[in-house]
């Protein structure tokens, strides 16, 4: 007889409310804790055209003798959209879903993002559980409860703050995942290193092959210190009013990236490793981080396979609009996440325009 070995739990604690993320092989087909967490008898699985024929039985089986429907949407970023989400809320009203229901989100972070903002607008809010399926979405999305959808003119611009009732990360589905996917996962795994865990990040430089070729011990260690970090962000800080910006390293520029290529080519991750490069630029340029610190972060993103610069297509203008609609930036004001050193990162507007033009005007030869 096989047996499958207890998962690690890790709370995110919010004070009044917390929730467990388990993290281990074999727990998609497990009734407990997934049926516990359903406040009442009936749930939406929303998943994609990929993970559908993969992973979506399981999960249907595990909650047999309730009323489970799921909904299959087409893949890709550039369907976390409001229309999907519309998609989700007709399907919730044609079945006289009530506010008792649950929304379980099977994928990665574009299913995780949008089926979470479906779920939070749903009769102005319902049950939401998150089962990530991406290494990206295991170490990231999946936790903090960040939902939203993009649109034509900024990334995430709509959505709300939706915690999940829980998260099942089974580290068994990481198998079927592309190997682009895998980097870029790991992007948001070196985040976590460089913002806030030194030790982390000097572990991955010695890991990191093992990490992307998937060794069992490699994946969960990294998948459960980058939660716990997550977790603890999110515990000091639900709301990014302050340090919970600072999970923002490489997004200003990475949003810009995504925008510009219409969500389309640019994974989130590899425009998160590009960002994270021109972040560190940056933070040299202010003399915040030493020119070998800096090789190091550039040494590592290029060794988890993630490019180091953005598309040649984009010029500085085209940066500095994009990112003056950021969420962080206030009147218009651009305020950006940058290192100080490893393992430290600080949101600041204390970068001069010209010192943020020459980071540009060096990645994008001065267009
Ligand atoms: N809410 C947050 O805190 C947060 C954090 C980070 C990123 N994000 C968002 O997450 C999104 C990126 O997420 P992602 O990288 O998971 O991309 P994704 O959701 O597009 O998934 C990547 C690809 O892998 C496929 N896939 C998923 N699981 C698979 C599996 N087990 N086997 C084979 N294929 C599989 C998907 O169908 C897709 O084609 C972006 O929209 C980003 O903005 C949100
Ligand atoms: O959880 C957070 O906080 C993050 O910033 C995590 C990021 O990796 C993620 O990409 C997030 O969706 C970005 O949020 P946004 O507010 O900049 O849209
Ligand atoms: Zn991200």
């Amino acid at each position: 007889m096989t047996t499958t070995p207890d998962p690690r739990h890790l709370q995110v604690d919010l004070g009044e409310r917390s929730y467990t993320i388990l993290i281990g092989p074999g727990q998609l087909g497990t009734r407990t804790p997934l049926a516990d967490w359903l406040p009442g008898r009936q749930a939406l699985v929303v998943t994609n055209d990929t993970i559908a024929p993969l992973y979506l039985q399981p999960v249907l089986d595990a909650l047999s003798g309730l009323q489970v429907e799921a909904i299959t949407l087409p893949d890709g970023e550039a369907h976390k959209t409001v229309a999907s989400c519309e998609r989700v809320w007709t399907r919730l009203l044609e079945l006289r879903f009530d506010r008792s229901c649950t929304v379980i989100a099977l994928g990665g972070g574009v299913i995780g993002d949008l089926a979470g903002f479906a779920a939070a607008a749903y009769q102005r809010g319902v049950a939401f559980v998150q089962i990530p399926t991406t290494l990206l979405a295991q170490v990231d999305s999946s936790v903090g409860g960040k939902t939203g959808v993009n649109h034509p003119l900024g990334k995430n611009m709509i959505g709300a703050f939706h915690q999940p009732r829980g998260v099942i990360a089974d580290t068994d589905v990481l198998a079927s995942l592309p190997a682009r996917e895998m980097s870029a996962g790991v992007a948001e795994v070196i985040k976590y290193g460089l913002i806030r865990d030194a030790d982390f990040f000097a572990w991955l430089e010695d890991n990191i092959d093992a990490l992307l070729a998937r060794e069992p011990e490699a994946l969960a260690y990294a998948i459960e210190r980058s939660c716990a970090n997550k977790a603890d962000v999110v515990a000091a800080d639900e709301r990014e009013q302050g340090v919970r910006a600072t999970l923002n390293l490489g997004h200003t520029f990475g949003h810009a990236i995504e925008t510009a290529t219409g969500y389309s080519t640019w994974l989130h991750g590899e425009a998160v490793g590009a960002g994270m490069a021109m972040a560190a630029h940056l933070a040299e340029a202010m003399d915040w981080l030493s020119a070998t610190d800096r090789a190091r972060v550039e040494a590592l993103i290029q060794r988890a396979g993630l490019p180091l610069a953005p598309p040649r297509s984009m010029t500085s203008e085209q940066f500095l609009q994009l990112m003056a609609v950021d969420k962080k930036a206030q009147g218009g004001h651009i305020r950006l996440v940058l290192q100080q050193g490893i393992g430290h990162a600080v949101v600041t507007d204390a970068v001069p325009d010209d010192r943020l033009r020459a980071t540009l005007n060096h990645y994008t030869d001065g267009n």
